[in-house]
């Protein structure tokens, strides 16, 4: 069975959870990005490309569900895991606060304009979207963007840099993955693994 793990913060999580369903997965080394244990194969990618390598043909992944929402690949959800908690918010300048439905033509700095714009359309304001890779609290702090929907954990990154939460756009927690056809052909090996995992998140251990 092949194994695609998020590299960054939701590796150990992910590695832990795994452990205590009885595969205990080697992550690669420094550099190397795949790594073999036993029947298993251990790819590293970044979070944003999991949803993509098990759409193709990975047969189980990790990612979190901001980012299967955002990637919008064809995948099953067999299990929402216990860890990667936290929400995607919208969220502007203290002095400048507005409420969603008066946005109509505002600048939206984020790394998840698929889920952005789908949230605007939903109330039928038009938005500009400016799409970043990361430290999205910088862009509305410089004024190159009214407002930001990006993660919130603690809400320390929004009130160091004087930016307050207006409305959640959707929770996020961090996913079980499974491709279409794996779910097929190795039938048992993946109903054992969710049967497993779901007995660790029942026991809470
Ligand atoms: N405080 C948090 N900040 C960011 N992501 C979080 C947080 N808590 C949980 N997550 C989850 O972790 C996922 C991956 O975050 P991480 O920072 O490792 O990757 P990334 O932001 O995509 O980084 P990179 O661009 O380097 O791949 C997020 O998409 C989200 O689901
Ligand atoms: O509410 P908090 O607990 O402060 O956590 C949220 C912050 O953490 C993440 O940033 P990260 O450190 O991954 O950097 P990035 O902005 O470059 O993605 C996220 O994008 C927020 O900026």
């Amino acid at each position: 069975m092949r194994f695609v793990l998020p590299k960054g913060r939701l590796l150990q999580g992910s590695l832990g959870l795994l452990q205590k369903a009885g595969i205990s997965l080697r992550p690669p080394g420094e550099r190397r990005l795949i790594e073999r244990v036993g029947n298993y194969e251990v790819l590293l990618a970044r979070a944003f490309d999991v949803p993509v390598y098990v759409e193709y043909g990975i047969d189980v992944g990790i990612t979190g569900s901001d980012v299967l929402e955002e990637r919008g690949s064809d995948v099953l959800v067999p299990l929402e895991l216990p860890f990667g908690k936290c929400r995607l918010s919208l969220a502007m300048p203290g002095e400048r606060i507005a409420e969603p439905e008066e946005m109509d033509g505002y600048r939206i700095a984020t790394k998840y304009p698929r889920i952005t714009r789908r949230f605007f359309e939903g109330l039928g304001v038009e938005v500009e979207i400016l799409k970043l890779h990361g430290s999205i609290e910088l862009a509305p702090k410089i004024g190159i963007a009214d407002a930001i929907v990006d993660i919130v954990e603690t809400g320390e990154t929004l009130r160091a840099n004087g930016l307050v939460e207006v409305t959640k756009v959707m929770d996020v927690s961090a996913l079980l993955l499974v491709n279409r056809i794996a779910q097929k052909t190795k039938f048992e090996e993946i109903n054992e693994l969710v049967f497993s995992i779901k007995e660790v998140i029942r026991d809470g251990t």
